[in-house]
């Protein structure tokens, strides 16, 4: 049943909508998409089209008002185990420290910490520059080391689909950069399902196996864009002949919803 399952898509997006009062705007209309599993899936779109509410609705914080999302073909009701979320603000818990926080979810699930566990948690802090603030709590942080701390508790409990709400958007832009190859080692080391919200074209371009451009509200999928460039990606990949064509074709279309606003 399981390894059925694992053949179908991933994430299944049938015509959703959403209003947040019942006779208010809808925020999204008659939104459909297909992701398929271990696909890398950017989500582009103009401000406050309902990026955030699309992958809360993903992730079972919320309800669409019509349509279904599914996951792995059976409809989406509650928050489930094998999804892990990053927001655009981290949420970590001020009386651990860094190190706890980031094996806190997995404490939670399985009641403790495994050896290769603890050390897979020192190589992401390493990676995202935290191993020297391991012993540290959330308040003795910068806005932008905390949301490192967020994004590494997610990557640790290695969950099959990834949510990231604009993961990258506190960091310095070469931090933001170096963090996103890692993102794509770990993808690629342990392969896993990726929706990604991003303001940033290049970056979506960048990491992404296809960019799903959203419309202005009411949103639905304006144009879904395959990015074939070759993995696995590097800084090289922004030289690539295909990589300027891609992110103007992108840009493109967020700029005909900005501009029909
Ligand atoms: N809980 C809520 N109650 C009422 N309206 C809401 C709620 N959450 C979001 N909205 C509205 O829904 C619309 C979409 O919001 P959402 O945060 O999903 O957009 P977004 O595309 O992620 O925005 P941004 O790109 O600016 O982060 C906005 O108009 C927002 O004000």
């Amino acid at each position: 049943m399981e390894k059925q399952a694992l053949q179908q898509a991933s994430i299944e997006l049938a015509a959703i909508s959403h209003r947040f009062e019942p006779a208010g705007d809808w925020v999204i209309k008659g939104l459909s998409s297909t992701i398929s599993q271990h696909e890398f899936v950017a989500v582009v779109g103009p401000s406050g089209c309902g990026k955030s509410t699309l992958l809360r609705m993903i992730a079972g914080l919320l309800s669409p008002a019509d349509g279904a999302v599914e996951v792995y073909g059976h409809a989406v009701t509650a928050p489930r185990d094998d999804v892990g979320i990053v927001f655009q603000k981290p949420t970590l818990l001020p009386w651990l420290t860094v190190l706890d926080n980031v094996t806190f979810p997995l404490k939670h699930k399985y009641g403790r910490v495994s050896k290769a566990e603890s050390e897979q948690a020192s190589v992401l802090l390493k990676r995202a520059g935290l191993d020297g603030v391991a012993q540290r709590y959330p308040h003795q942080l910068s806005g932008g080391m905390q949301q490192r701390v967020g994004i590494v508790r997610a990557m640790l409990l290695n969950p099959d689909i990834l949510l990231m709400d604009e993961p990258f958007s506190a960091l310095d832009a070469l931090t933001r950069e170096r963090i996103g190859f890692d993102l794509l080692d770990l993808w690629q080391q342990q392969p896993k399902t990726v929706v990604f919200i991003t303001h940033s074209i290049s970056e979506a371009v960048l990491l992404a196996d296809r960019v799903v451009v959203m419309s202005a509200r009411p949103s639905s999928v304006v144009e879904d864009i395959v990015i074939d460039l070759p993995r696995p990606r590097s800084q090289q990949t922004l030289q690539h002949p295909d990589f300027a064509a891609l992110t103007a074709r992108v840009r493109t279309h967020i700029y005909a919803q900005v501009s029909a606003d």
